[in-house]
């Protein structure tokens, strides 16, 4: 049996709720035992721009994933401004009623732009029922609308009858804008993976007659939010929710001047900025859904993982992972974080020639019998495309004799550099089991050696993206993008959902 695991996408589910009279549309998925993470929409978006993390089984399979629409957004209501207050406290009251209405008792929030005000609103009123934060380009913070964007809003604040502002505002809903918020700060190389779907839906929603005037009442409304800044600081300090930072330091409405200030109020917080615009998700949703997962999994530790799958086989043994590798395990360490526990064993195992997946397999197989119980490997592989895909397996061998230089050399006579990092972890539950492999790759470019030595290869490959090598880079920006955690992401989904995780 060959059973060589990819990613594939979960199951979203579209559903509508009668909320005060109004119906609220939201997105679903993931099972409703495991924790909650509920994700609000920013302006002129609506719960679509979720799409990418709702999809994604690395969450799906440990987290229930909700994002509404608001109403006036989306696929929810739109009653007019005068059947209607569009202001930031109504919208939080509904919402704050969507999720009682599904019996969600505690949840983490994604806040993103206008989902920022709504969600701190939320945890205002209810700060016992927030587990954490996700905050991507949503604003807290006096230094974050501090900008040319914001000076104008300020001035519609001030004067919003005056023409010149409205002029302003009515600017701010047409298709150039539109796909303004999508593009602007985005790299160049990146422009490709931004799908027009959105901006072309936000647009046919914008245009909808009357709802002009709701975004021009809720945007006069934001001007309720800086006043509240400090209320919402005083409940970071007093009850300290963990907070992830993912944020995309080029928008220039909520630069990243907004994200630094939250260092000040909150201890346990992650940060991380990247180079992209305000919908960061559409160029970077893949890196920000393992940062969740990690995030997630380190502070949520009520995990509560599916307890009534049939199909759970609850491990007695721990599993053993066997490398002879300290940094490798150094590594799988930091990935794992307390999600799920290992005990490792150093040995050499023979490792037999062939295609990277065979030696993964035999290597298991010899590991399984060794311990008799279920095991874990890994086999690090780096290939050179101008190679065909060698030194692969046997990079250990070559990089012992000829150091990083040496590397780079083998491709002296080659104009193609690049290459790729491949990670196969292989699980099998003991002796008769046929391990199961895990792949997980990072492209890039091999370079003349930078960076700290401490890691094999690393000084000489530079992934995809970034002008630093592996080695150059922080371990928790390489953390994130490595051959070693994608593939172990899916290691951990399998583990989960056959009853290995903590
Ligand atoms: O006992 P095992 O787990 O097999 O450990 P190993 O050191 O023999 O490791 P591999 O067989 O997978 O050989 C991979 C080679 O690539 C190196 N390596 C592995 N992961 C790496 C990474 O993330 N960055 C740089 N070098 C790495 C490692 O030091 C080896 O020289
Ligand atoms: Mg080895």
């Amino acid at each position: 049996m060959s059973t060589t695991l990819t990613n594939s996408t979960s199951t979203i589910r579209y559903n509508t709720i009668k909320i005060d009279n109004q119906d609220i549309f939201y997105r679903e998925s993931g099972d409703k035992k495991n924790p909650t993470l509920i994700l609000l929409h920013g302006f002129p978006s609506s719960s679509h721009q979720y799409r990418h993390l709702l999809a994604d089984t690395h969450l799906t399979s440990k987290y229930h994933l909700i994002a509404p629409d608001y109403i006036g957004y989306g696929q929810s209501s739109m009653p007019s401004t005068k059947d209607f207050e569009y202001t930031f406290d109504n919208l939080s009251v509904v919402t704050e009623k969507f999720i009682k209405a599904l019996s969600i008792e505690k949840y983490s929030l994604y806040v993103f732009d206008y989902g920022a005000p709504i969600g701190y609103r939320l945890a205002l009123r209810n700060p016992e029922r927030i587990q954490s934060f996700i905050v991507q380009n949503g604003n807290a913070y006096d230094e974050g609308i501090d900008n040319a964007f914001w000076s104008n809003v300020k001035k519609y604040w001030a004067e919003p009858t005056k023409q010149e502002n409205i002029d302003f505002v009515l600017g701010l809903i047409t298709p150039q804008t539109t796909q303004w918020q999508y593009l602007n700060g985005v790299q160049e190389k990146d422009k490709s993976l931004v799908a027009p779907d959105g901006y072309v839906s936000d647009q046919y929603y914008l245009d909808r007659p009357g709802n002009g005037e709701i975004q021009a009442q809720l945007l006069f409304d934001y001007g309720t939010n800086p006043a509240k800044y400090p209320a919402f600081q005083q409940y970071f300090r007093q009850y300290q929710p963990p907070m992830l930072i993912v944020w995309g330091k080029n928008d220039e409405i909520f630069p990243a001047e907004g994200a630094y200030p939250y260092k000040r109020d909150l201890k346990n917080l992650e940060f991380h900025l990247f180079e992209t615009g305000h919908f960061t998700l559409e160029t970077h949703h893949q890196q920000i859904s393992t940062l969740i997962n990690q995030f997630l999994t380190k502070n949520l530790n009520n995990l509560n993982i599916n307890n009534n799958n049939p199909n759970i086989e609850m491990s007695k043994n721990p599993i053993v992972f066997i490398t002879g590798n300290a940094k490798k395990l150094e590594e799988v360490i930091q990935i794992l974080g307390s999600s799920l526990t290992l005990e490792s064993r150093k040995l050499d195992l023979p490792e037999l020639q062939g295609e990277p997946e065979d030696i993964s397999k035999e290597k298991c197989r010899l590991a399984a019998k060794h311990v008799g119980g279920p095991v874990l490997i890994e086999d690090t592989c780096l290939c050179f495309n101008a190679l065909q895909g060698l030194p692969g397996p046997y990079v250990k061998w070559f990089l012992d004799k000829l150091k990083p230089e040496g590397l780079y050399d083998l491709l002296a006579a080659h104009q193609d550099k690049t290459g790729y990092a491949l990670c196969n972890f292989a699980f099998s539950r003991g002796p008769d089991d046929e391990p199961i492999v895990f792949v997980g790759r990072t492209n890039g470019t091999i370079v003349p050696p930078r960076g700290p030595r401490n890691f094999g290869w690393d000084p000489v490959f530079q992934p995809e993206g970034y002008t630093e090598t592996y080695a150059e880079m922080d371990k928790s920006i390489k953390n994130t993008i490595s051959h070693r955690t994608k593939s172990l992401e899916l290691v951990k989904n399998y583990l989960f959902e056959h009853g290995y995780g903590n």
